[in-house]
């Protein structure tokens, strides 16, 4: 596995999903240990499928959820705010809810039918198309993507492409990825895409947890963000992750991506 891994990443495959249906949790915290040296070198984010329990222990850098997993909530609890949480979805339905509930980004697809996959019908590049121009975070297509279908699925719209047979199963993953990686920056070059994380201006913009609701900000300051919802004059008390912070500090204190937020204020009786 290390093998094929570090051929795929010399051929610049820029994220790795350790995806093993198979190995026990104690097998899979050690391979995800290994992986992890590996990725790391390469300074490559990794990602465990299913077990938000094991890419804490291995220390990887997220977790990829399916429908039937655990909400994308309990996952950051056990995660913390830093790590990645990436959901699969089939429809756009289910796409607007992911994003709506703070996924990082997610999968889109099977968009072939695939042996990796079998049984699961077929979502075609109509929905890359609807994800590409509906949904703000990373959407990556997943499901049968080879050297031979990408530019099909690069020209309906996606930018972010996840394949798992047409890279482990051939002889050389390094240069199965070089080729895929041209033609993504080939298309990226032509229409790039607007993704959370910069706005249209260029501004940085960022998600935050704004009394239990997810929420978009460009706000660099505490202040910032109570100016955002009309509330800098009101008699509140702010927290941030849980620590009340006095009013004089608000302009001085930076709200980050992740963070919780709760604007309090006085009723009578309490
Ligand atoms: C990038 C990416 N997208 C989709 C999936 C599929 O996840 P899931 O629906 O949980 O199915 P399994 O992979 O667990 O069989 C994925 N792993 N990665
Ligand atoms: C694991 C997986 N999830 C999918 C989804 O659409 O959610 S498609 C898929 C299989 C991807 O493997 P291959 O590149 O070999 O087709
Ligand atoms: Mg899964």
């Amino acid at each position: 596995m290390l093998e094929v891994i570090e051929s795929a990443l010399r051929g610049g495959a820029d994220i790795v999903q350790l995806r093993d249906k198979i190995s026990s949790k104690r097998e899979l915290v050690e391979k995800a240990k290994r992986l992890k040296d590996l990725t790391a070198r390469y300074g490559v984010p990794l990602i465990v499928n299913d077990h938000p329990d094991v890419a804490l222990a291995a220390d990887a850098d997220g977790v990829h959820l399916g429908q039937e997993d655990m909400p994308i909530s309990v996952a950051r609890e056990i995660l913390g705010p830093k790590r990645i949480v990436g959901l699969s979805t089939h429809r756009i339905e289910q796409a607007r809810a992911a994003e709506w509930e703070g996924a990082d980004y997610i999968g889109v697809g099977p968009v072939f039918p695939t042996a990796t996959k079998p049984g699961r019908q077929a979502v075609t590049t109509a929905y890359v198309s609807q994800a590409a121009a509906d949904i703000r975070i990373p959407c990556v297509a997943i499901g049968g993507i080879t050297e031979n279908n990408a530019d099909e699925v690069l020209k309906a719209g996606a930018r972010r492409l996840c394949a798992v047979s047409a890279i482990v199963g051939h002889d050389d993953p390094e240069a199965v990825c070089r080729r895929l990686l041209e033609k993504i920056e080939a298309w990226n070059s032509k229409t790039p895409k607007f993704e959370e994380g910069l706005n249209r201006t260029g501004a940085p913009e960022i998600r935050v947890v704004i009394n239990g609701r997810n929420e978009r900000t460009q706000a660099a300051t505490l202040l910032e963000l109570a100016a955002q919802y009309k509330l800098e004059s009101r008699n509140i008390v702010a927290e941030l992750d849980g620590e009340v912070v006095p009013r004089r500090l608000w302009g001085e204190t930076s709200v980050r991506g992740g963070c919780a937020v709760e604007f309090v204020h006085f009723v009578g009786g309490g």
